[in-house]
């Protein structure tokens, strides 16, 4: 069993990123700048947004926080991203989620102007991406990709089962698994909450993508020897003995289930590192004008 290291493989990607903002500053051209909206005070929210925008420092990308309140109206909100919008200086623009309740995410992500659209959520985006053009790939399901290819793990014509269907993790997931591509030509099964064999199908992937929002909800009798588990899972689980008050336990019972595995990533420490890591990649390329999925 391998573990798939996040840290190491986000970090040589944020490399390649610092090199290549070293040669913008060296040419005197611009510097790629995301500007992120965070609305409310969701803890995990700040982490991840905290997270983004010290990234964005370590590599020399220019960001631009903009915080409101829980009670921001919609029209406010969407007045904001406006003006992001029409900031030339602005290359990437995201809106943390979720929000809350009273705003009206989709409304929210299509008023995004699609070329800023770093996180790859506007349909107009998300049907490029569906038909294999040029686009802005979400960043879990990119973060994935990269590494599969940093550790050049084989997935044609393997079965791959991704289990949930958000729009942000799952669906875009089985897209880019099936396409005629490497990493990718895997036969995908998409499974969800309605799904009725499960644990069978998993028992025939050779890879399991799991982005269900459960903790340990994979289990050892689940899995084939050998497989490849990616555990996309955040949980926050109460814990007194932690100063935080709490720790993060993934969608896959890693001790039971690593044993099984060839291929397994950790939680922290795989999938939500590589989120930050493509977010950047596609924030370098909103920079460059030229969108593209490497
Ligand atoms: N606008 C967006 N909102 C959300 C996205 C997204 O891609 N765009 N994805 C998730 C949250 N997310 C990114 O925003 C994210 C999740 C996890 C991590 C991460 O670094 N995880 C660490 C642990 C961090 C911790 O201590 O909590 C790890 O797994 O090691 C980064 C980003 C929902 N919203």
């Amino acid at each position: 069993m391998q573990i798939l290291d996040g840290k190491l493989v986000s970090a040589a990607v944020k490399a390649q990123l610092a090199d290549k903002v070293t040669e913008l500053k060296a040419l005197d051209k611009k510097v790629p700048h995301l500007a992120a909206i965070l609305v409310g005070n969701n803890p995990a929210s700040e982490t991840y947004v905290a997270s983004k925008v010290k990234s964005c420092a370590e590599i020399g990308f220019h960001s631009t926080l903009l915080r409101f309140d829980e009670k921001i109206s919609e029209k406010h909100l969407l007045d904001n991203i406006t003006l992001l919008n029409e900031n030339a200086d602005i290359d990437g623009i995201l809106v943390q989620l979720p929000l809350p309740k009273h705003i009206n995410e989709e409304l929210v992500i299509n008023a995004i102007d699609p070329s800023k659209d770093v996180d790859g959520f506007h349909p107009m985006n998300v049907g490029k991406m569906v038909i294999g053009l040029p686009t802005y790939i979400p960043a879990t399901p990119y973060g994935i990709m990269l590494m599969l290819e940093h550790y050049n793990i084989p997935t044609k014509g393997k079965h791959a089962v991704v289990i949930g269907r958000s729009n942000i993790v799952g669906t875009p997931m089985s897209v880019l698994l099936s396409r005629n591509a490497n990493p990718g030509n895997c036969t995908v099964t998409l499974t969800h909450s309605q799904t009725a064999n499960l644990k069978e199908l998993c028992l025939q992937a050779d890879i399991i993508v799991a982005a269900i929002g459960r903790p340990n909800f994979v289990t050892a009798d689940m899995v084939k020897e050998g497989a490849v588990v990616i555990d996309v899972g955040i949980n926050r689980i109460e814990d007194a003995s932690k100063k935080s008050g709490f720790r993060l336990v993934g969608d896959v019972d890693f001790n039971a289930v690593a044993p099984k595995t060839s291929f397994i990533t950790p939680v922290p420490g795989g999938v939500g590192l590589m989120t930050i890591a493509a977010l950047l990649k596609n924030t370098y390329n909103a920079a460059s004008q030229k969108v593209n999925m490497n």
